[in-house]
Parts: structure tokens; sequence; C-alpha cells
């Protein structure tokens, strides 16, 4: 019963109507515990579907289990989920009621500086498990806000993604523009996202402006060059009315020179766009190093004094087991610069 669609099916089987089998999915999505909605079920569902929720109940609640928690100092708590199978994923709960979620365990696009990308793809994780990971957020948390930044690429696995994403945008309360796909850009992506009835805030993951450096850095990503991605991109934000996320590990030596400097200026300046700097976080035997703190801010600055909305985000918090440092960095705190003179 890992999809959405298994668990409609099992819904009709009992006899719901779509707006009953919507309230059901609402409670699960919001985590809410099932006598919260008591007197909305008795009115509404029929007896056999009443007599069946406790099970159906428990199934859903089995698709995502809590393996272990790991706090930090930054607010942030990283999840191990296991699913039901007995693979795991991690979802991070970020400070300020974000959610961090994963749609894949492992991924192929095999990005050098990336853990996940390490073990190439394993599985794709299910539409009803991508909700699961939600409603076991919010079992601890409020959650108000879903990111894609965790294991594995949403363009790999469009369909479930986008199914998680049109019930969490309806049923699961959670404004559409909080709902953020994050991706290294595929031309799937940007045909997909527009027809929806929900449509997520775009992360694009560019991290370099030169063709032949993204080539090397994310093997297996599509073969786009940087400013059709942003220019698709842009096209995107000013038709759903919220900003594309530019995201940039920044790795030193590599993507953090004056030509890179430059061409950020030449691709983002006067674009519908915020650009997230994220210091690399570090991965047990790769040869990446992050640059120091005040050269990370020092190229923060300079690009917003150029007209690039940027932020950096505080990686404060990365010393997790496993080494799964970059979920960490989407727990950080952005730090603002001044003038804020936004792009475009
Ligand atoms: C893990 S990916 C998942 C979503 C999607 N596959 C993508 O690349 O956008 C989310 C973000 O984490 C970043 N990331 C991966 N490894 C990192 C690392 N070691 N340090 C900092 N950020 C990292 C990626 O570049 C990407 O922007
Ligand atoms: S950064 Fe994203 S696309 Fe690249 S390997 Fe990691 S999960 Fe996959």
């Amino acid at each position: 019963m890992h999809q959405l669609s298994d668990v409609r099916q099992r819904l009709a089987a009992l006899g719901a109507q779509p707006s009953h089998a919507q309230r059901v999915l609402r409670l699960w999505s919001n985590a809410l515990p099932q006598d919260s909605g008591k007197r909305a079920l008795d009115d509404f569902l029929p007896r056999r579907l009443r007599e069946a929720l406790p099970g159906l109940t428990a199934d859903l609640a089995a698709l995502a289990v809590l393996d272990s928690r790991h706090d930090a100092d930054d607010g942030s708590s990283r999840l191990l989920v296991k699913l039901a199978d007995g693979q795991a994923c991690e979802s991070v709960l970020l400070p300020r009621g974000g959610l961090c979620v994963s749609s894949q365990i492992g991924c192929a696009v095999g990005c050098r500086f990336c853990m996940t990308g390490r073990e190439g793809l394993i599985r794709q994780i299910g539409s009803a498990e991508i909700v699961a990971q939600v409603a076991l957020g919010r079992a601890l948390r409020p959650v108000r806000k879903v990111v894609f930044m965790g294991m594995g690429e949403p363009a790999h696995n469009l369909a479930n993604v986008m199914d998680a994403i049109e019930l969490l945008g309806t049923a699961g309360g959670i404004g559409h523009k909080s709902l953020v796909f994050s991706t290294v850009g595929d031309e799937r992506v940007f045909e997909r996202l527009p027809q929806g009835p929900v449509k997520p805030a775009l992360a694009l993951s560019l991290h370099t402006t030169r063709e032949d450096l993204r080539a090397e850095l994310l093997p297996r990503a599509p073969r786009i060059a940087p400013a059709d991605l942003v220019e698709a991109g842009d096209r995107y934000a000013r038709a759903t009315g919220y900003p594309m996320q530019v995201q940039w590990t920044l790795l030193e030596g590599v993507n953090d020179s004056d030509e890179e400097l430059a061409g950020i200026e030449r691709l983002l300046r006067g674009r519908y766009a915020v650009l997230n700097m994220i210091p690399y976080n570090s991965v047990p035997d790769l040869p990446y190093r992050r640059p120091t703190w005040e050269k990370a801010a020092a190229i923060a600055r300079h690009l917003h004094r150029r007209g690039v909305l940027t932020k950096l985000r505080n990686s404060a918090g990365q010393d997790v087991e496993g080494g799964c440092g970059q979920l960490r960095a989407r727990a950080a705190r952005p730090v603002r610069f001044q003038p804020r003179t936004a792009a475009g």
C-alpha cells in the first residue's frame, strides 16, 4: 500500500465516497488522532468504513516508522525513517515548522559531493510513503512547510512526488509555495509542474554556471545549459508568483571563483530568484572542502551588491552521524545582507 492510489482503492472498496476518502486522508496527513474527527466521521462515513478505520489507520501508520532521532543545537532534528519493507530514508524536522523529506532511496544522478548519490538508486519512494513521512513529522511537531531536499531526485520519481504534493497541498493543508520541489533540472519537471492544481515552489540545484563543470559535478543530470535551466525556472517562478530558489553548494576552489561569480551575476541578475549558498558539508572520503565562513560571507555580500538576492545558509549543526550533513544544511538560518536589493 505504498502508493496513494492503493489507499484510495482500499477506501473505495470500503464504500467511501471521494469526500469521505478526502476526510480520512486529511486526518492521516495531518497526523490528527482519529477521535479528533470523530463527530465528523460518525456523521459522514458509512458504517463499514468506520469499522474498518482502525485497521486502515494502523496500516497507514506502519508506512513510515521512526527508527531513530538525532536532535541538533540549531533546533533541527534528523529522523531516520523505516519503511514497511525495511528500507530506511531520512527526514529532517527544520526549525520554524519545516520538514525535509526524501523522494527516493539512493539517487541515480550521482553528484560528486552528495552522500546519497554515492549508492545509486535503490528504489523509488511511493506517494503514500512520502505523505507518511509528513504524517510522522507532524506527530512530533507542527509542520507548515515541506521541502523535497532529502534523499533522491524528485524529477526521477515525478508521478509519485506530484501525487504526494497534490495531497499535501489540499487535504494536507500546506500552502502551495510552502511545498518546495528541489531538482537538478529536467525538462519533464518544467512541463509537469505548471499543469497541476497544486504548483510547488521550485528550487533549482545549479552549483555552477559552467556547462563542463556541471557535467563533471552532476554526472547523470540532464545536459541542459545552466542559462536554459535558469530561463525555464524563471518562467515558472513568474507564472506561479513565487521566486525560484537557486541552490549552490559552495565547494572551495571548485565553484567559488571570480569567473563563477561573474557567471552568477550574468545569469541571475534581474531574475525572479533567490540564490541559496550552502557551504559544503563534509562527506567521508570525498576530496571537497568548504570555504571559510568569512570567504563565503564575502561572496554572498559581493553578489548581493551586484543585485543578486543571496542568502548564505549557516550550516551549524552538521555534526550528524552517518555523514548526512547535506540534510542538516537545510536547517540553517539564512543570513541576510543589507541592503536587501531584490533581483528583478
Ligand atoms: C540532497 S538534494 C535532494 C534534491 C535534489 N536531488 C537536488 O539535488 O536538488 C538537496 C540539496 O542538497 C545539496 N547537497 C547535496 N550534498 C551536499 C553536501 N555534501 N553539502 C551541502 N549540500 C549538499 C544538493 O546540492 C541539493 O541542492
Ligand atoms: S544532490 Fe540531489 S541529485 Fe545529486 S546525488 Fe544528491 S540527491 Fe541526487
